[in-house]
């Protein structure tokens, strides 16, 4: 395998006229875990993926892979996968004989096409013809042809799109055991949702622009967040959470926790031998905040730096 290799998008912008679909973005993606790309319809997602990947030029600024531009990779195909879109293979061909065309071409050995199918689940229809093959079919073929040149860098243009509930959970898993063998695993999506359980880390833009880099627990800032809980004996219970370095306030359904989330409070009451009574969190929802960065409401500091939160 590839070693997994940084992204780095420096002051990146694309024009398409009068349309500024990528508007000065900064932005870094790490190796050894699953980023999402997140931004709503028209944010500027698929013109960012597409300037990384070579496909067309930016107006201004730089998108690099492991320092360097796709253009100036010397082995593309093992450096970095990419899955843009799933539609375009030869419909009278079978799955091995498309790889085959691509492997070839790469200087990558036969025997390769014959993993990159089993490792996403189709060593038992390579002979197949993939003009009979389901969506899920095809994407996973576009996986395998992404894996052919067993790349560091996989980078994925909403990957789930069309796919059922047993799919999306396969691609999940699959991304997660990439990254997990230290790959750089960029996948993008307009669902918040779809992103939401499976990716390590988050970059988030809307109109062109970063509003969001970081971890996924950092969206909602910390000092946002309380949990209430209560206890028969909430004194008790005061006295734990006081002794854990924690303030609360009473009241009515509990102490409220300020800056302390519900499995740390749920910690403290445990390790005091306090049975809990309640146990719930407030604060913003990560929707509502996730909502807010992306209409302007909400500004975050890493949207400025394009630093990491951690
Ligand atoms: N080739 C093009 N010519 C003109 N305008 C374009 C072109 N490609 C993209 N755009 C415009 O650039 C903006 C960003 O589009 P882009 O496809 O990158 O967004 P996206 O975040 O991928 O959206 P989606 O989630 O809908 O795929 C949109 O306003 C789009 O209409």
């Amino acid at each position: 395998m590839a070693d997994g290799q940084v992204l780095e998008f420096t002051d990146v912008a694309k024009r398409f006229g009068p349309v500024a679909a990528v508007d000065g973005l900064t932005a870094r993606v790490e190796p050894g875990a699953v980023t999402g790309f997140l931004g709503p319809n028209g944010a500027g997602k698929t013109t960012t993926l597409r300037m990384l990947l070579g496909l067309i030029a930016p107006t201004s600024g730089s998108a690099t892979i492991g320092g360097q531009r796709y253009r100036d990779l010397k082995h593309p195909l093992q450096t970095v996968g990419a899955v843009l879109e799933s539609s375009s293979f030869h419909p009278g061909r079978s799955a091995a004989a498309h790889l085959r065309v691509y492997s070839h071409a790469a200087g990558i050995p036969a025997s390769r096409v014959d993993d990159a199918l089993g490792i996403v689940g189709l060593g038992d229809v390579a002979g197949r013809k993939v003009g009979g093959f389901s969506l899920g079919m095809r994407q996973r073929l576009g996986l395998a042809y992404a894996l052919l040149g067993d790349p560091g860098v996989l980078v994925l243009d909403e990957p789930t799109n069309g796919l059922d509930p047993e799919g999306i959970r396969w691609i999940r898993r699959f991304l997660r055991d990439l990254a997990a063998e230290g790959r750089t695993v960029l996948v993008s999506s307009h669902l918040l949702a779809e992103v939401q359980q499976s990716v390590d880390s988050l970059m988030i833009i809307t109109r062109g622009r970063l509003v969001y880099q970081g971890g996924i627990e950092h969206v909602v800032p910390q000092d946002e967040i309380a949990t209430v809980v209560d206890a028969e004996d909430r004194e008790a219970l005061r006295r734990a959470i006081s002794a854990a370095g924690f303030e609360s306030d009473e009241r009515r359904t509990g102490l409220a926790v300020r800056g302390a989330d519900a499995p740390t409070v749920g910690r403290i009451a445990a390790d005091a031998g306090i049975a809990l009574t309640a146990l719930q969190r407030k604060g913003p929802a990560f929707e509502e905040v996730f909502l807010e960065l992306v209409s302007g409401a909400r500004v975050h500091p890493s949207a400025a730096t394009g630093e990491e939160t951690r």
